[in-house]
């Protein structure tokens, strides 16, 4: 059956984008859990019906057409939408509540750590964009420093290309680098699941290889959720995918059951290009 892009109530097919991979159903590995999410941007409704699990150690990929709520749900998650958006349902981390009013924000982002679409590197060395985070939380020692920053960078790929300079300005490397940066920057203050909103998108397609490479060696240690427009990559690199439409997450599934057999029409027309 084919269901009307711009219906906001594609019908009973609502249903059938519930989880049926058998290692989301076994509750013990879920890191994340979102329960009847909505957001609202002043009157606007920009997202309902986001009930979705991640499994540790897996990337998850979210994908659909522009406006359809990806970077809303990914920056609820660690309530980067604080103060811009107002949020209701619940975002389980671990089982805790992240919009409980005595979470402590500043600790529960260094748990969900985020990278953005744009590399934001501060303007200081390579060195010290690492060792800022690690400072504010009390960390003086030097040698301490240097290890986890060098642990940092091979994690996110990049020490080989500056380990002869970290005293350079972190502006003066090269787009991927600086975004790989960023990626050092969040994993030097050990967090368990990364949030990343479409962080390959101003990069080339060399860089964005090597981003990708690093977020598939990264899943060992991390949960990775990644918004991203270019199907090739979410089907590279993710071992979910939650297709979103008109602020719902309309089906989530393993990533090769979303691009070879999806169970929603709509899902499938998006996923060959029919709509963007
Ligand atoms: N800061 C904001 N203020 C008001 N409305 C917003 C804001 N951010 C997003 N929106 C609206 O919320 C809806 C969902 O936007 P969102 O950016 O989450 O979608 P998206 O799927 O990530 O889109 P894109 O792929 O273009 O980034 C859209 O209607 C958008 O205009």
């Amino acid at each position: 059956m084919l269901i009307n892009p711009t219906s906001p109530h594609p019908g009973d097919q609502w249903l059938e984008r519930n989880i049926v991979d058998p290692s989301l159903k076994n509750d013990t590995n879920i890191i994340l859990e979102t329960k009847d999410l909505h957001v609202y941007y002043g009157d606007h409704e920009a997202l309902h019906e986001g009930d979705l699990k991640f499994a540790e150690h897996q990337i998850t990929a979210l994908i659909g057409p522009s406006g359809s709520g990806k970077s809303t749900y990914l920056r609820s998650l660690n309530r980067m939408n604080d103060g811009v958006a107002r949020v209701t349902g619940q975002i389980l981390y671990r089982g805790v509540d992240v919009n409980q009013p005595q979470i402590d924000v500043y600790e529960m982002r260094r748990r969900i750590g985020m990278v953005f679409q744009r590399p934001n590197p501060f303007s200081k060395s390579i060195y010290e964009n690492i060792a800022f985070a690690l400072r504010r939380r009390g960390m003086n020692d030097k040698q301490q420093l240097d290890e986890i920053i060098e642990t940092s960078l091979k994690q996110a790929a990049l020490w080989d290309e500056v380990k002869d300079d970290l005293n350079k300005s972190a502006l003066a490397l090269s787009g991927g680098q600086q975004q790989r940066l960023c990626i050092a920057r969040a994993v030097a203050v050990k967090p368990d699941i990364l949030l990343l909103d479409e962080p390959a998108s101003a990069l080339d397609p060399v860089s964005t290889g090597k981003l990708e490479e690093t977020l598939t060696q990264l899943k060992d240690q991390y949960t990775i959720i990644i918004v991203t427009h270019n199907m090739q990559q979410a089907a590279r690199i993710s071992d979910y995918t939650a297709f979103f439409n008109l602020g719902r997450a309309l089906e989530y599934n393993v990533t090769s059951k979303i691009f070879t057999r999806p169970k929603v029409q709509l899902t499938n027309n998006y996923v060959a290009g029919d709509f963007g």
